[in-house]
């Protein structure tokens, strides 16, 4: 029998192998919360029997994807690395026991700690030295270092002599970090920024980037001139550069301190190495140096999609512009989701990294939060919840769960953005109008377009498109993740693939419904906001629209209690009585 918890949802679930239980060993899945050990004492004290044998398994899942960044370059070195989880007590016996239990030949330690040196990191180092032998070396990393020899003195050293120290493992030594304020020659490569450097090299052998240097990029930006920011994001500044060719570039600087800007950098390299698509901003190089970790992308003149809707001081954005930008997006994250080997999910799809090309062709940035994507229709499970407020999607903010309808939320919040011109927090509005998809989502139902529709555009909208990319944003913010359309399938009801119509419409056969319509028909074609529009396209990706509920419904995985039947109502009220209308149809969506 096999129980693994899920922590979130404070559920158990109980995988049994075999109903009876011979041989009797038991795996527990554990994790650290009260309901895992009250898991594990129902199992002592009511499954397992005399004799049987438990296994307690702790899933260290999040350690075990950092350490698959490092895979590449211990191939390339052809170096064995392993994940050990230790037992025991007190940090320094569990560190003290490995390291004598391996015949260590260096304990290499890092540490968080901000210290003076007679602080407890000094103590740890000396615990260790006085019990190991003398061929195992102690060394504590952290930006700059201390040697601290057996005698106790003091010696500095630099990082770029870290050769030397290897020579020496004769002698137990400890390093220790300075404190920042006494660091004072920064033109040391740290030992953190060496392996990032490293792990770069590794991971994009097969398309190498351009390796700046820092010196080249100050170049690039006058010096990183105030004038060239072009903005801020949460971990960085952006600067407009000029490179020697005359290639513009948009350089990144990533705040340095933390892991979390190593990661950004690692993640971004690693997953932009797999990709090549229109409607995704191209990573030209990067520049790792002590004190700098920065990006370097192709530049786009017209700023993010954030800026043109709520940026104020820009001219309305034209809907004709306003539905290629939704198309666009689309168009990458169904590439990302089903157009490559290794598929991909953005995680932080939004208004802010959807930047435009001088002719408004979208193009999506920002892939320092992205992950390999799950097989369908798994999920992975994510401990830290990162990500921008108000294009959350429900189960990850709730329980941390990730799949590719994440990305298909925080789409339909960009829809919303682009249909009402609205944020997804405004805290601005009126209570109850503050979060964009609660206060959308009843409007969404009634089609109310007078409500919904951004009063900046007054009439100066096609009805068809607006009509379609309501239906669109209505199935992408859907609560239940499993009701939510693949992208693949937005992009059908969005059209503008080439294959869009005739899917449409042979869907619609399908459905018994046949629908002609004129080839000549283009899409877009009516602009002027007229009710005398022809819009059987519209209705035929409504349609569409509702065939995907349909297929979604019929879905194992989908329990009945999960399911929202309300967008189902919603499309359905509206259809049956349009559909008929126009085409003298009898139509009833039970059947869906
Ligand atoms: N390739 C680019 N071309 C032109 N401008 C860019 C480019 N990349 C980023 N910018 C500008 O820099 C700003 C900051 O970008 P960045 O990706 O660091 O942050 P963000 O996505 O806005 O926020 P966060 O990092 O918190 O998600 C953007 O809003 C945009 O104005």
């Amino acid at each position: 029998m096999m129980m693994m918890s899920n922590e979130q949802e404070g559920e158990i679930v109980c995988l049994e192998k075999s109903s009876v239980l011979k041989g009797r060993k038991l795996i527990v899945g554990m994790c650290l919360t009260p309901s895992c050990r009250e898991m594990l004492t129902w199992t002592i004290a009511k499954i397992a029997q005399p004799g049987d044998h438990i296994l307690v398994l702790h899933l260290t899942s999040s350690l075990c994807g950092i350490l698959s960044l490092y895979q590449g370059l211990c191939k390339l070195k052809n170096i064995k690395m392993e994940l050990e989880i230790v037992k025991g007590g007190k940090l320094k016996h569990v560190l003290v026991e490995a390291a004598c239990s391996h015949r260590a030949s260096k304990l290499i330690l890092g540490t968080k700690w901000h210290f003076s040196i007679c602080s407890r990191a000094t103590a740890l180092g000396r615990y260790c030295v006085k019990r190991l032998p003398s061929t195992c070396m102690v060394v504590i990393v952290e930006n700059r270092e201390i040697i601290l020899n057996k005698k106790g003195k003091l010696q500095l050293l630099q990082v770029s002599s870290m050769h030397l120290i290897n020579h020496q493992s004769s002698s137990t030594q400890i390093m220790l970090k300075i404190p920042p304020q006494i660091c004072t020659n920064r033109k040391v490569l740290t030992c953190r920024n060496l392996s990032v450097l490293q792990q770069v090299e590794s991971i994009s052998v097969d398309r190498p980037y351009s390796k700046f240097s820092f010196v080249e990029l100050e170049a690039a930006t006058a010096s990183f001139s105030p004038t060239n920011l072009v903005g801020r994001g949460g971990g960085s500044e952006v600067y407009r550069g000029e490179l020697q060719d005359g290639k513009l570039v948009a350089i990144k600087c990533l705040n340095q301190g933390g892991l979390q800007a190593e990661e950004e950098l690692l993640t971004e390299i690693e997953i932009n190495t797999c990709l090549s698509h229109a409607n995704i901003v191209s990573l030209t190089g990067y520049c790792v140096e002590p004190a700098h970790l920065i990006l370097v992308y192709d530049f786009l003149p017209e700023g993010t999609l954030d800026d043109h809707l709520h940026g104020g001081e820009k001219k309305l954005l034209a809907w004709e512009v306003r539905y290629k930008v939704a198309v666009g997006m689309c168009k990458a994250l169904e590439y990302l989701h089903d157009g490559i080997p290794q598929p991909v999910i953005h995680m932080d799809v939004k208004a802010s990294n959807i930047l435009l090309s001088h002719d408004f062709q979208p193009q999506l940035s920002d892939f320092g939060l992205a992950k390999w994507a799950p097989k369908r229709p798994m999920y992975i499970h994510c401990n830290d919840v990162v990500g921008t407020f108000g294009y959350l999607a429900p189960e990850y903010f709730m329980y941390g769960r990730v799949n590719d309808k994440t990305d298909v939320y925080s789409f339909g919040v960009v829809l919303l953005e682009l249909i009402t011109g609205r944020k997804p927090i405004d805290t601005t509005r009126p209570k109850g109008e503050e979060n964009l998809v609660i206060w959308a989502r009843p409007l969404l139902d009634e089609r109310n377009l007078d409500k919904l529709v951004d009063p900046r555009l007054g009439s100066t909208y096609n009805v068809c498109q607006m009509q379609t990319m309501i239906s669109a944003a209505s199935l992408c913010v859907q609560q239940s993740s499993q009701r939510r359309p693949q992208i693949s399938q937005v992009l059908k009801l969005l059209g503008e693939d080439n294959n869009g119509k005739e899917e449409g419409l042979s869907s619609l056969q399908k459905h018994g419904l046949g629908v002609s319509m004129d080839s000549d028909e283009e899409e877009g074609s009516h602009f002027d906001g007229s009710p005398n529009y022809r819009d059987h396209e519209a209705d035929i990706r409504t349609h569409l629209a509702l065939a995907m509920l349909g297929v979604d419904a019929n879905d194992d995985a989908v329990s009945e209690s999960s399911i929202d039947y309300s967008s189902t109502y919603l499309c359905s009220t509206y259809l049956e009585d349009y559909l008929a209308d126009r085409f003298s149809l009898p139509v009833s969506f039970e059947d869906h």
